[in-house]
């Protein structure tokens, strides 16, 4: 919320006939934000037969389209838009940035043709507040005027160093604020970090162990081992913060190195760990990882429950296979019970193997 708004003024719609800003961002599976270019037509056929595999299709308008083809990616995005019914698939499209010629064109088109069907927009390099503010109240009037009967949520990709440095009032600067991703690429441009990748680690950043002391002299000549450190843990673990306070949800972004699979998995784990609930895929074969990596494993779910059985009324402590377990354990296996049940709402494979554990447990008992 900015400084100068009042706390009633906060939901309500910026542009008469606008639809009620919602008070609550709902919890929508979204494991893998999946970026397509529509103006590739063999990326633009594909997409109909991918509804249902992935929980987000993004129909990408900024970076990685040719400065030629920014109008036939809007004028494709529509198209596919119109003529796909995406049943349980969200549809996202991430927009030109705000200083560039494209984006004004990009949502008064957008919005009028395809706000129906529109889940979320993706706004890139966002600075401040007022970059979602702007957006805020255009998006307002723009859906006022086709006569949307919900809000269109805004996701922001935090990808510049100001952007950073703002990430609270990013995350609270409108109740269509759905949640944040990390930018790696942009990011590390702008901070003029020392890389040349798209996400991921760098071998560089790195800690060596101390030398052995031999004779209480330091051997430096010695071999010693090193630890890569993960060069996006900060800025993940701010954005994290910011979005839980705010009620909305944080995302990795993208991993360029489409060959590496494990590595792109390791990235993708580190950042579920930390409390992200999915990442970008950009090619296909990233859409089975994100979907491995961001949904609870059955062992994770299993112990959660029993853990949620075991604690009864969710108050004092017990003691599980040797481990305390007590109302704040509880809470972080309810995360995962939670996640496990939106996800198995939507993907049979998940419902089976939870399930599976729930027949096993009730074997047990
Ligand atoms: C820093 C950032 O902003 S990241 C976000 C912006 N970047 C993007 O959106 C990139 C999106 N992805 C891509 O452009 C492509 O995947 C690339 C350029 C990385 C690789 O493309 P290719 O060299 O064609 O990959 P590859 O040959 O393995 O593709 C296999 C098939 O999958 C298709 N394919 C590739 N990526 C995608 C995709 N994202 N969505 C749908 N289909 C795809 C290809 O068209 C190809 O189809 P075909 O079998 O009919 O020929
Ligand atoms: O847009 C994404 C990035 O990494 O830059
Ligand atoms: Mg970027």
């Amino acid at each position: 919320m900015s400084g100068s708004q009042s706390a009633k003024d906060f939901f309500r719609p910026l542009a008469v006939g606008a639809p009620m800003p919602l008070t609550d961002i709902p919890a929508r599976p979204s494991r893998a934000i999946h970026f397509f270019d529509p103006s590739n037509p063999k990326m633009a056929a594909k997409i109909p037969d991918m509804v249902g595999t992935v929980d987000v299709l993004l129909g990408n308008l900024e970076d990685a389209v040719k400065a030629d083809n920014k109008v036939a990616a809007r004028e494709g995005l529509v198209e596919i838009a119109k003529k796909t019914d995406f049943g349980p698939t969200q549809l996202w499209t991430r927009i030109n940035s705000l200083d560039s010629p494209w984006v004004l064109d990009d949502l008064t088109t957008l919005v009028p043709a395809i706000g129906d069907k529109l889940d979320v927009i993706m706004v890139p390099k966002v600075q401040g507040a007022e970059d979602i503010h702007y957006v805020d109240r255009l998006l307002a009037q723009l859906e006022a005027k086709a006569g949307l009967d919900r809000p269109i949520l805004i996701h922001a990709i935090l990808e510049t160093a100001r952007g950073v440095a703002n990430v609270e009032e990013i995350c609270g600067a409108s109740p269509r604020m759905q949640g944040l991703s990390l930018g790696p690429a942009d990011l590390a441009a702008d901070r003029r970090m020392k890389t040349t990748r798209v996400g991921g680690g760098h071998p560089g950043y790195l800690v060596r162990q101390d030398p052995p002391r031999e004779g209480g002299v330091a051997n430096l000549e010695a071999q010693r081992a090193t630890y890569q450190q993960d060069l996006w843990h900060y800025t993940i673990a701010r954005m994290v913060d910011a979005c839980a306070m705010h009620g909305i949800y944080a995302y990795y972004g993208p991993f360029g190195d489409i060959a590496d699979v494990v590595a792109c998995e390791d990235q993708f784990r580190n950042a579920f760990l930390l409390g992200c609930v999915g990442t970008w895929s950009l090619h296909p074969k990233q859409i089975a990882i994100a979907n491995r990596v961001f949904s609870p494993s059955v062992e994770d779910v299993a112990h959660a429950r029993r853990v949620a059985a075991a604690m009864g009324d969710g108050t004092g402590a017990v003691m599980l296979d040797g481990k305390m377990e007590d109302d704040a354990s509880l809470k972080q296996c309810l995360v995962m019970v939670e996640l496990a049940e939106q996800l198995a709402a939507i993907d049979p494979e998940l419902k089976k193997a939870y399930d599976s554990i729930e027949d096993q447990q009730s074997e047990v008992d």
